[in-house]
């Protein structure tokens, strides 16, 4: 067991964003399968939605293109983000929602690569939802960034509004009613534990207090990237004015992975197995829970007999399926990581099925399971299509379970304690135990 002992710097407290200057942002609107393109550079305190168009009718207008002599703003635009329409009155696109928008960190990384184009395409919010996407890169990935964008619309997605890309978190996540935190330092070899802790524990406190500044009032958060669960807990704890349920850590894919295994040795195709919960962190102590699963509407364990398939070798293949899959892949999954982040988000705006419910990592204050509290941790919820959620209180435990669950939480407790510097709880401790890993180490 290593015990570190992080003394916070006054650079790691007191950092501000560190990508406060430039930044390059695209706006782009699509009517009616019709094309209406507007470049604006964007400073920090510019509202996006209005700076973007309207149009009074399904008819195209023609555009002009904004003449400029500024060479600075020359150099800022390119293609066709040059043209500006001129669309005078409101929207008419009445039978669409409001637009929402949605704002994505790692936005040049594999995961987002997939993800942004399910978000475009209507897949994940529905039909008739208009979306801005603002995508958040840095200094490293803002040529890649430009390259997503540049792709994005080259798809041409009708309910695709706008597309904005920044490296400066204050500017990306400004009115964010989503925000889908993806970017993270992958652990390298050698890399301790508490170092990639301490590494992107300060990547989502800086992205907390931006997301706390600037975001909606009732942003929903979903942390992707690694150790996804106290990242969650970093950011919540750097974001006091947005409520702290709002905050989520993805465990979809373990539940996706969990509920392949359960079908494939049951012999049924995988829409049949339902009520698979996810506990704890997603990390090789994560429990995939087959007491309260059920196969067909059965209890699982009344449909696979083999008791020690269940407790050993599924168990373990959930957990270490992404170090399995690194291996063959040579990179961590990225296209089932997106599915799942829709999984996760659909999970949220469309009613749970009646009986069922889905897993995720939400923050533990009052849960009715006597899992320690300031933790966030993956449970069983259900949600009305709100983007709330409640948690299910129909569940057994056994002691197999149980004790399964407290290593999770063991671990979490020490995480947190090793992070302490990052969450305004005074000095960090790190012991954590030798074994931590995510799930895409072996
Ligand atoms: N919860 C889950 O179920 C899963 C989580 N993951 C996690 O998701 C995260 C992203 O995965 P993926 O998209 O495949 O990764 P990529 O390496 O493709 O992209 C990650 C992005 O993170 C950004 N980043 C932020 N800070 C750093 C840093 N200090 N060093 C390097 N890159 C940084 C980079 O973008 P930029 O330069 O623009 O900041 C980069 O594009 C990882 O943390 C991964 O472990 C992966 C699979 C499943
Ligand atoms: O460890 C990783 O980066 C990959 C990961 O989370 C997973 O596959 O579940």
């Amino acid at each position: 067991m290593g015990v570190a002992e992080f003394i916070p710097s006054s650079s790691s407290l007191t950092k501000k964003a560190s990508f406060y200057s430039s930044q390059l942002s695209y706006v782009s609107s699509k009517i009616s399968h019709q094309r209406r393109l507007s470049f604006k550079p964007l400073s920090r305190t510019h509202n996006y939605s209005q700076i973007c168009c309207s149009v009074t009718s399904k008819e195209a207008q023609a555009p002009t293109v904004e003449q400029t002599d500024d060479p600075k703003k020359k150099s800022e635009c390119y293609g066709v983000f040059c043209l500006t329409y001129d669309l005078k009155a409101e929207e008419e696109t009445s039978s669409w929602k409001k637009m929402i928008t949605v704002s994505v960190s790692g936005a040049a990384g594999m995961i987002a690569n997939h993800l942004l184009f399910k978000l475009a395409s209507g897949e994940v919010f529905g039909p008739d939802q208009p979306i801005a996407l603002r995508l958040l890169g840095s200094e490293r990935s803002i040529q890649a960034l430009e390259g997503v964008a540049m792709e994005l619309e080259d798809s041409l997605y009708p309910l695709l509004r706008e597309v904005n890309i920044g490296i400066d978190p204050y500017d990306v996540f400004q009115d964010a009613e989503w925000a889908l935190l993806i970017g993270a330092k992958p652990r390298g070899p050698g890399m301790e534990r508490a170092g990639l802790l301490d590494i992107n524990g300060q990547i989502f406190a800086e992205q907390g207090k931006a997301l706390n500044a600037v975001a909606s009032r009732n942003v929903k958060v979903i942390v992707v990237g690694n150790p996804c669960n106290t990242n969650a807990l970093i950011c919540l704890k750097n974001a006091p004015n947005i409520p702290a349920k709002n905050f989520h850590a993805l465990t979809r894919l373990d539940e996706n992975r969990a509920k392949c295994q359960l079908a494939l040795k049951a012999g049924v195709f995988y829409d049949k197995v339902s009520n698979v919960t996810i506990w704890g962190n997603h990390s090789t102590t994560q429990v995939p829970d087959f007491l309260n699963a059920k196969i067909n509407g059965l209890p699982v364990k009344e449909v696979i007999k083999d008791t020690k398939w269940l407790e050993e070798e599924f168990t373990e293949k959930v957990q270490k399926r992404g170090g399995v899959l690194i291996q063959k892949w040579g990179r961590s999954s990225a296209a089932s990581t997106a599915v799942s982040i829709v999984d996760a988000i659909r999970s949220l705006v469309t009613p749970t099925p009646e009986g069922d419910w889905f897993s995720t990592g939400v923050y533990t204050n009052g849960n009715p399971y006597g899992i320690a509290e300031d933790i966030v941790f993956s449970m069983p919820c259900k949600s009305k299509g709100d983007g709330d959620y409640e948690l299910v209180k129909e569940v057994i435990f056994d002691d197999y379970l149980w004790n399964r669950i407290k290593k999770s939480e063991d671990e979490l407790l020490a995480e947190k304690r090793c992070v302490a510097h990052l969450t305004g709880e005074g000095i960090a401790v790190c012991d954590l135990p030798g074994d931590t890993m995510l799930p895409g180490e072996m």
